[in-house]
């Protein structure tokens, strides 16, 4: 049993709830732990995960949110920095699922989020096991 941190950017509330309930699921059935902690938007994601690894608690990381394209640039920002942080925490060995949801518009998240449909938060939880158990088999 090993204990899983999901971080959620909260900035849209209802999608968040199905993307966590379907990461929650999917790593309890896995037999992990799971805590949340919430930070405002996908951008404060991969820090917050760089500064949870220092204090050595959690084995792995799944990263929860929405990003909807405005009309201007932001959107670019955000999607794109949010992930190239993560991938850049993937690069140094942290075991993390990204779960944020980068999207047109509102319809396309609901898809996406639903654990009943797309399962996005459960796709990503699976990730972050995937890579959780190589570091087990390598590390
Ligand atoms: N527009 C969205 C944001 N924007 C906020 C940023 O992520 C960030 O919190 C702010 O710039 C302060 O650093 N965040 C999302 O998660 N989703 C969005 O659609
Ligand atoms: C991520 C976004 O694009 C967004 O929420 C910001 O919207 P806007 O570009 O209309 O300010």
């Amino acid at each position: 049993m090993a204990q899983f941190l999901i971080v959620e950017a909260r900035f849209y509330d209802h999608l968040n709830d199905m993307l966590i309930a379907g990461a929650r699921d999917a790593l309890e059935a896995a037999g992990h732990s799971v805590e949340v902690v919430t930070v405002p938007g996908a951008l404060e994601v991969p820090g917050t995960i760089a500064l949870a690894d220092q204090t050595g608690r959690y084995e792995g990381y799944v990263a929860i949110g929405v990003v909807i394209r405005g009309e201007t640039y932001h959107f670019e920002i955000v999607a794109g920095e949010s992930a190239r942080g993560i991938m850049a925490l993937t690069m140094d060995g942290v075991a993390i699922g990204n779960g944020i949801l980068t999207v047109e518009n509102e319809a396309q998240a609901i898809v996406r989020a639903d654990p009943a449909q797309k399962d996005k938060g459960g796709e990503a939880a699976k990730a972050a096991l995937a890579l959780y158990e190589l570091r087990r088999r390598w590390g």
